[in-house]
């Protein structure tokens, strides 16, 4: 149900009644209507109004048609759909307080009184920001008119959750995101796909998988396909990496491998911070390693398309917390984010979060790779020796060189 933005805000609900917005923002994720679809029933199970928030913060900028009250049947078949079936948005203007004034003025002629949010760390913050400046945005509301005291009052205080819809997985506090398993299937797919054209021809493929600034879909790709070598911006490769990678690579052909896959993270780079590119990774692979190389960027393939079970599941049971959250939310209460750690789902103070995930971006600026590492999250570093251990070495002391028939040799 639309209402007229020019007519009062409804009454609140009766008792612990709330009115709950959802909203999905920045990169959309496979999973995030799997949220959405949890928070409207679980909020119309709790005796709550639900209300889509479309296109993101625009939304809630723009408002009118862009805040719709959901029922029970408008989300049916939202959990396997990819996406987001309501609409995201880079939102310049909700960056500035003017657009988080609108947003404000909006809500409240909405009556919505809690806001669940699924997006990245960038949303995550923006939700933070809007509600730490609340009081002070009703306040300036009631000077310019646009709302009276009595309405300030009414809906002096809002509830934000935090739901961290993200493919790159770069949140801390969490061990998934909504939408990284289902990214990581699809460029294990694709990598499939190019691993049989790849071993046919005996051909180097360069990968670039999404991650501007974080490497854990490589390392798992890299992981789940045996890729040769891989580049994530947290672990840099050494001073000397060319010739590490080749001899890398040399060594795998030797072993009798027909084909090179090498996965860069779009935010990879070496230890001066100078962007490791795809072109110069194949440039190396074709002149110093004569190999038929060729490169693949995968792109918003990664982003779209259903989400796995892992994300549908995910997505479930965290939009259910979330309407949880904000039924049991005092006015004091931080704001949380939900999270799943260890199988469990948990809140954890979304403050907290956005600060540590933002520490990594600070560790690799200024080059303490060691630190993002570590920061990245408990397992990251430990994957990461997995990965090298068993894929990216090629130690193999019980075999020599010997090539079995149809085995590949390094060409020229
Ligand atoms: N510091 C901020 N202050 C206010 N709003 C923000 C801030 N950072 C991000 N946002 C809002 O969240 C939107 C999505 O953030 P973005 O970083 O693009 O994606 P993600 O949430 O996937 O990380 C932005 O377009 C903007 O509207
Ligand atoms: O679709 P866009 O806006 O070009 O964004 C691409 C970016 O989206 C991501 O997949 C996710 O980034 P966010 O979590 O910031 O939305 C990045 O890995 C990638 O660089």
């Amino acid at each position: 149900m639309e209402r007229p933005s020019s007519s009062p805000p409804p009454a609140p609900l009766p008792g612990k009644q709330r009115r709950i917005g959802i909203m999905t923002s920045g990169g959309d994720a496979p999973g995030m209507n799997g949220a959405v679809r949890a928070v409207v029933r679980m909020s119309i199970f709790m005796g709550c109004e639900a209300y889509a928030i479309y296109e993101g913060y625009e939304g809630l900028v723009q408002g009118g048609s862009l805040i719709k009250q959901m029922h029970w049947d408008d989300v049916r078949g939202y959990l396997s759909e990819g996406g987001t079936l309501i609409g995201t948005a880079r939102c310049k203007a909700f960056m500035e307080r003017p657009g988080r004034l609108q947003g404000a003025k909006h809500m409240v002629m909405a009556g919505i009184d809690a806001l669940v949010i699924c997006g990245g760390d960038g949303s995550l913050t923006g939700a933070d920001k809007f509600r730490k400046e609340w009081p002070g945005l009703l306040d300036e509301l009631v000077a310019k008119k646009e709302l009276t005291a009595e309405q300030k009052r009414t809906y002096q205080h809002l509830n934000i959750v935090g739901l961290v819809g993200s493919i790159d997985n770069d949140m801390s506090s969490t061990d998934a995101t909504i939408g990284c398993y289902s990214s990581l299937a699809r460029i294990c797919e694709a990598i499939d796909c190019i691993d049989a054209t790849a071993e046919s021809h005996q051909r180097a493929f360069v990968i670039e998988v999404m991650g501007r600034h974080c490497g854990w879909l490589a390392l798992m790709a890299g992981v789940s396909t045996s890729a040769d070598f891989i580049f994530i911006p947290e672990k840099p490769p050494s001073e000397n990496w060319e010739a590490e990678m080749c001899s890398i690579i040399r060594r795998h052909r030797e072993m009798g491998k027909r084909k090179t896959i090498v996965i860069v993270a779009e935010g990879a780079h070496d230890l001066a911070l100078r962007k490791v590119t795809p072109t110069r990774v194949k440039d190396l692979l074709s002149n110093d390693l004569k190999l038929d190389t060729r490169i693949t960027t995968l792109g918003h393939v990664q982003r779209g398309g259903r989400p796995c079970a892992y994300d549908r599941m995910l997505s479930t049971l965290q939009g259910v917390e979330a309407v949880r959250a904000v039924l049991n939310a005092t006015p004091d209460t931080p704001s949380p984010v939900i999270c799943v750690i260890e199988n469990k789902i948990v809140r954890k103070p979304l403050l907290k979060a956005v600060e540590d995930t933002l520490e990594v971006a600070k560790a690799i600026e200024a080059k303490d790779f060691s630190r993002a590492m570590h920061l990245r999250d408990a397992e990251f570093a430990e994957y990461h020796n997995a990965y090298t251990t068993t894929t990216a070495t090629g130690h193999h002391p019980e075999k020599t060189t010997t090539q079995g028939p149809g085995k590949s040799s390094i060409p020229g």
